[in-house]
């Protein structure tokens, strides 16, 4: 069982190729940081929460907070919308916002903002919750050549239209440890489920 899964994440990184250096990285959190700090530098800026969205913004996360020179309070909230797949699927909350947001300042942290749905929601959520503010900073935008429910207010870096892994994220489970970005070959991605031209016919029905 563990040897299946040594050998397919060794085999999916070896059909893979390096977009990001583990020190391009590393410049784009502290471009992320140099924002943040501009943003809350002046004195009344407030105290906002920061929110990581587990679990892949985990390492920008770890990366980014001790960069962050102004007073924060920091928790996490979980929410997935690919589990182990390659493709989105319904938003899914593991754990919710547990202070009061109300009147806050949020800073939300994530690792990619893809089709932007999960940030849509989250956002969405908070505001529901009656968040003063809420300000979505990602690690990375992928450019999907159209348009997304949500921008980011602050990107990290712009990346092509491929799955990715590394700095928190994964493919099927594998890789979130990576320093850098690495783009899943095409070909080792699940196919997509074929679009069915025919209605099914209801089986109740005949
Ligand atoms: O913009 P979207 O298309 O909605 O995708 C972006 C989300 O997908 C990933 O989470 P995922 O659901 O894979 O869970 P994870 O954080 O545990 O990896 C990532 O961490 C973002 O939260
Ligand atoms: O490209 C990606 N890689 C890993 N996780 C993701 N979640 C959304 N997009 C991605």
């Amino acid at each position: 069982m563990q040897d299946f899964h040594v050998t397919r994440a060794q085999a999916l990184l070896e059909h893979a190729q390096e977009i990001v250096t583990p020190s391009q990285v590393q410049a784009a959190v502290g471009q992320v940081a140099d924002v943040l700090n501009e943003r809350f530098k002046a004195p009344g800026a407030g105290f906002p929460l920061v929110l990581g969205v587990m679990g892949g913004a985990v390492v920008f996360t770890g990366t980014l907070l001790p960069q962050l020179d102004f007073p924060l309070e920091f928790d996490y909230i979980h929410v997935s919308r690919y589990g182990d797949d390659d493709r989105g699927g319904q938003v899914v909350w593991k754990v919710i916002p547990r202070q009061n947001v109300a009147g806050r300042t949020i800073v939300v942290l994530d690792d990619i903002l893809d089709e932007g749905e999960t940030l849509a929601h989250v956002k969405q959520r908070l505001l529901d919750m009656g968040a003063a503010e809420v300000i979505i900073a990602v690690f990375a935008d992928k450019d999907i050549g159209r348009n997304k429910p949500i921008v980011a207010d602050i990107v990290g870096l712009t990346l092509p239209n491929a799955f990715v892994v590394g700095f928190g994220m994964d493919v099927y489970g594998y890789w979130r440890n990576l320093p850098g970005l690495w783009a899943i070959s095409p070909q080792d991605l699940k196919p997509a489920e074929p679009e069915l031209e025919y209605p099914v016919p209801d089986a109740k029905a005949s």
